[in-house]
């Protein structure tokens, strides 16, 4: 990886996905420890990243030290949840330099133009991203914003494609990305717990069951993107006539299966939508 080479990477908010994304960085080897500063308002959290990763720490309960952590790298990440994104922005805004940094921001919701409502003049890249990140599985929809330059376009890309899958897109396609990908992780944890609990039921160790359950998403995800089955023919395949799987299928639509799924990503970013009206 040449281009983040040399660079310093900020985040300002190390919550859950702001962790999920470094975490995968480093696993990837894109840059040292050293080169990755975050900035939180919750000492015990920063001490735990620092503790985790080796990285540089930064206190921003006040603006001092946003400005500190913006000082000290190129790229910044707003990883802070959307509803503190009004307070924070004009500060960042005043601290950039526009020659050196670039802001990618994974605010849910959050349009380029709405940042660019504050971020007037700035490099800017919006990134849905999710937490299978921090094994270098993750996904992720790509938009550049109107004044970003073609190499930061370019380098949100290859971050993207080494920590996951990085897709370019057109921002109206971000909401059902995010449905999909960014709460997806909670939707199939939902159901690794599910069909654990099926062979819990069944006598099989709770830890059997969902490592079982798990391998079986994965291994299935897996032949969708590289064989390129599609899920139809995936399913078809694996019901043997007046077999179980046929059997566990029909009970499956009998219980809504489907529509819960349909449902959970459209309810999903409906709420997401709400929360940044
Ligand atoms: N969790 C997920 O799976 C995904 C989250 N996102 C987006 O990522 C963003 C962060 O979400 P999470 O990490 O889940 O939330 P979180 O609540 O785990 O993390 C937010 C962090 O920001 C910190 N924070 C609050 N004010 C701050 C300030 N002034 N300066 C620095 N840090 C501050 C909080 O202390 C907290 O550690 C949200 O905008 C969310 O929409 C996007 C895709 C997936
Ligand atoms: O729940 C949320 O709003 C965020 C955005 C996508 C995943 N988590």
């Amino acid at each position: 990886m040449d281009t983040l080479t040399g660079k310093k990477i900020g985040f300002i908010g190390g919550g859950r996905m702001g962790e999920g994304i470094f975490s995968g960085i480093l696993k990837a080897g894109l840059i040292p420890p050293e080169d990755l500063y975050v900035a939180d308002i919750v000492d015990q959290r920063l001490q735990e990243l620092q503790e985790k990763y080796g990285l540089n720490p930064i206190n921003s309960s006040t603006n001092e030290g946003i400005k500190q952590l913006i000082d000290q790298v190129d790229v910044v990440f707003l990883a802070v949840l959307p509803q503190v994104a009004p307070k924070l922005l004009p500060f960042i805004n005043q601290c950039l330099d526009l020659e050196r940094h670039y802001v990618f921001s994974i605010m849910g919701g959050v349009l380029t133009s709405t940042l660019e409502e504050t971020l007037t003049q700035v490099s800017l890249v919006r990134i849905m991203p999710n937490t299978p990140m921090s094994v270098c599985a993750g996904c992720a929809g790509i938009v550049p914003g109107k004044n970003c330059k073609p190499e930061h376009k370019a380098m949100a890309l290859e971050i993207f494609n080494q920590i996951g899958l990085g897709l370019l897109l057109p921002e109206p396609q971000i909401d059902p990305l995010t449905g999909i990908s960014g709460c997806g992780p909670a939707f199939c944890g939902i159901m690794i717990q599910a069909l654990a609990d099926g062979g819990v039921y069944l006598g099989l160790s709770r830890a059997d069951a969902i490592k079982i359950a798990a391998q079986t998403l994965v291994g299935t995800g897996k032949m969708v993107l590289e064989q390129g089955i599609h899920p139809e023919i995936l399913k078809d395949n694996v019901c043997s006539p007046g077999g179980g799987t046929i059997g566990g299928t029909v009970s499956l639509e009998r219980d809504g299966f489907r529509a819960a799924c349909i449902n959970a990503v459209i309810n999903a970013v409906d709420r997401m939508n709400e929360v940044v009206k």
